[in-house]
């Protein structure tokens, strides 16, 4: 959703949770829901709009779900309000969350329940997109002190093992974790990874070929892979953002479980999918140039496929057939 152009007007970032629920036949089960975060604004948004008071913060979340976009001339006067030409705009979603909320009550409200469900066989699709700077990062990755969905979601399924899995039960946890810039793919957890070739597998569907998959016991161990494969991550510095993801990164977290001394086609196999995406930009706002411009360019063209995509598996929803244009770029694939 696009942000309005007042300096100092906090920025959104949407987090779409597709939840896709696997059930024992062909006919699956999928909910969608979206989840719109408010973010403070900056210290150096504040610098840059001055003490104007006509850049006020803009944004108001009502009712946790509510966002009210207020009309950025504070001067129009009564009778202009009351003639509706206000352009004061309100936009429903399923949960929104103000400049106060942190990491970990975006993971209670909107995660915490898609994670535990992995540890039972339940495949689910977490993205965080929005404009650029709007804070996906933030959200996904989040730092030491306030940690990110990432991290907070494989925390919880150790939870889950320590508390749900009896002694008789094997239980893996794999992550892969890769990025996609400029429609290559390399290995964020490897290090000068070169790039990747998507391949079908009769079996597996599309996957990465040579991909690393690493197993981890704890939620910890994964916090070092994490912070070793963001740094490794293409950044970049904008107008609109000073370290500006210019790549969408997927973490790919798969929880297998099944009886001990059994055969695995008893396995139970769940996989969680977080998603950083690359920000969408208007040119004018980042005033890039070159290379970060064609780079500008590639993050919105993928990032229409994926809208494309998800509208699709809306209707699909709806009226129960629908084509899904997977195949218009390698982030969809
Ligand atoms: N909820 C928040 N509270 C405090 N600071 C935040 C919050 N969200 C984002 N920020 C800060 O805003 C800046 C931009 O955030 P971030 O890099 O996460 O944006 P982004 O959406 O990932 O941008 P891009 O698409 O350009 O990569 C960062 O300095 C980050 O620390």
């Amino acid at each position: 959703m696009g942000t309005p152009q007042t300096p100092a007007a906090p920025k959104m970032g949407t987090l779409m949770n597709l939840n896709r629920v696997l059930v024992p036949s062909n006919k699956a089960q999928a909910s969608l829901s979206v989840a719109v975060r408010v973010r403070p604004t900056l210290k150096s948004e504040q610098q840059a709009a001055g003490s104007s008071s006509s850049k006020r913060d803009i944004i108001r979340v009502m009712d946790g779900k509510i966002v009210v976009v207020l009309d950025p001339d504070e001067a129009k006067d009564y009778l202009d309000q009351v003639q509706n030409r206000t352009k004061e705009k309100r936009y429903t979603f399923d949960v929104a969350y103000d400049t106060q909320a942190r990491n970990s009550d975006v993971y209670m409200g909107s995660i915490q329940e898609l994670a535990a469900g992995v540890t039972k066989g339940l495949n689910g699709t977490v993205f965080a997109y929005g404009s650029t700077g709007s804070g996906k990062t933030h959200t996904m990755v989040g730092t030491p002190a306030d940690p990110g969905l990432m991290v907070l979601s494989l925390g919880q399924i150790f939870r889950e093992k320590a508390g749900n899995v009896d002694a008789g039960e094997e239980f893996t946890v794999t992550c892969s974790y890769l990025e996609v810039y400029n429609e290559v793919i390399y290995d964020l957890l490897v290090r000068s990874s070169g790039p990747l070739e998507l391949r079908e597998d009769p079996d597996a569907g599309v996957c990465v070929a040579g991909l690393k998959h690493i197993t981890v016991t704890s939620a910890a161990e994964i916090m070092g892979l994490l912070e070793e494969g963001n740094r490794r991550r293409k950044t970049d510095s904008t107008d609109a953002n000073a370290a500006s993801s210019r790549s969408h990164a997927v973490l790919e977290i798969v929880v297998r479980r099944w009886p001990r001394n059994q055969y695995r086609a008893n396995m139970l196999i769940g996989k969680l999918t977080l998603v950083d995406l690359a920000g969408s930009e208007r040119a004018a706002e980042t005033n890039n140039a070159g290379q970060k411009l064609r780079d500008g360019a590639n993050i919105n063209k993928s990032l229409l496929a994926l809208a494309n995509c998800i509208n699709a598996l809306g209707k699909q929803q709806k009226t129960g057939v629908a084509y899904v244009p997977y195949r218009n770029s390698k982030l969809t694939r």
